[in-house]
């Protein structure tokens, strides 16, 4: 058997930079992973098949299918593979929350499933695959600190990031992509990208805050409670930064030690039973 960890995506900075002639807006993000996931275990098997176990199994919508078994079909067309695989995900992150859960699915699908089927595509074949199945796919396929520019092709290495803890907060209301584009306003920004690698979480946090997420007022006017958890994050003691990631609404705390995020999750979680609050380490 063959299992994967999925990581949660981080936007650490959003910026939209420009508009394609579709209406698709370009980005320039830096984007990390955090310690908190997804898992998939897949056992070879004649058909291909799926279960979806785990705490946010069920807000996984059921019409539509599943992005796994999108990018299992996907990988063995591609590949001629006439074999199936056995798939089972264990869903722990919420779903279209901004932190990429499903596109990290994905991305551990394509992974697994060509181990699992001796299949080599190559690095360029494989991310034009990613592609197809969403934007954020081919960042989650790189699995580590990147630069990801356009809408999510252009990918670059980012500077290795210091030891640092992320406290994740969902408030379990949903928060739509399309929604969120739409309510932008104002000019398109720029970003700088970070050249050399924070000596620390604190100096990754001034850096960070010289930057911005630029959907953050979008995401707020729609579904203010976002802006609640930005202040209550922000409050916490020893937290360096606090942002939204993606198209939102999961926010993140940025903290320097393991002991300083945990007693935050563990006051946030206390104050507003009701959201996701999960503490994990940032993956430099
Ligand atoms: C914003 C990001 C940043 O990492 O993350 P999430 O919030 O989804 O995690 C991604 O670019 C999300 O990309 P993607 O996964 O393709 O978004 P989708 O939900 O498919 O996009 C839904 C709609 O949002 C708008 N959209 C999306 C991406 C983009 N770069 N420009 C857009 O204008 C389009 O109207 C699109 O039809
Ligand atoms: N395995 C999966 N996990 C999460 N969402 C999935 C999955 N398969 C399909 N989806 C669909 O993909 C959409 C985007 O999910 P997700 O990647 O979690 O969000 P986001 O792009 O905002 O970070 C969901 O609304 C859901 O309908």
């Amino acid at each position: 058997m063959i299992t994967i960890f999925a990581p949660a995506k981080v936007n650490l900075t959003l910026h939209v930079v420009g508009k394609r002639d579709d209406g698709y807006h370009l980005l320039d993000s830096l984007v990390a992973f955090a310690g908190i996931g997804d898992t998939l275990d897949m056992e070879p098997a004649a058909e291909l098949s799926l279960d979806v176990t785990g705490p946010t199994a069920s807000l996984i919508p059921t019409e539509g299918e599943n992005i796994v078994l999108k990018a299992a079909r996907l990988l063995a067309a591609i590949a001629g593979v006439k074999t199936g695989a056995s798939i089972l995900l264990t869903k722990r992150l919420p779903v279209a929350a901004g932190i990429g859960g499903g596109s990290a699915d994905a991305a551990a699908a394509l992974k697994g499933l060509s181990q699992l089927w001796n299949v080599a595509l190559s690095e360029e074949r494989m991310r034009a695959l990613a592609l197809s199945i969403g934007a954020d796919v081919p960042v989650c396929l790189a699995g580590k600190p990147t630069r990801m520019q356009g809408v999510g092709e252009v990918l670059s290495d980012a500077p290795a990031l210091p030891p640092a803890w992320l406290v994740l907060v969902n408030p379990m209301v949903p928060l739509h992509t399309p929604a969120v584009f739409k309510a932008r306003t104002g000019p398109f920004s720029a970003f700088d990208p970070l050249t050399e690698s924070p000596a620390d979480a604190k100096a990754l946090a001034d850096a960070l805050g010289a930057r911005r997420n630029d959907l953050t007022p979008a995401a707020v006017s729609i579904e203010p409670v976002v802006g609640e958890m930005l202040a209550a994050i922000s409050a916490a003691d020893g937290c360096l930064l606090a942002r939204m990631s993606g198209s939102g609404a999961t926010c993140f705390g940025l903290f320097a030690t393991e002991d300083a995020a945990r007693a935050a999750a563990t006051n946030l979680h206390a104050a507003r039973p009701n959201w996701w609050v999960a503490p994990a380490p940032l993956l430099g």
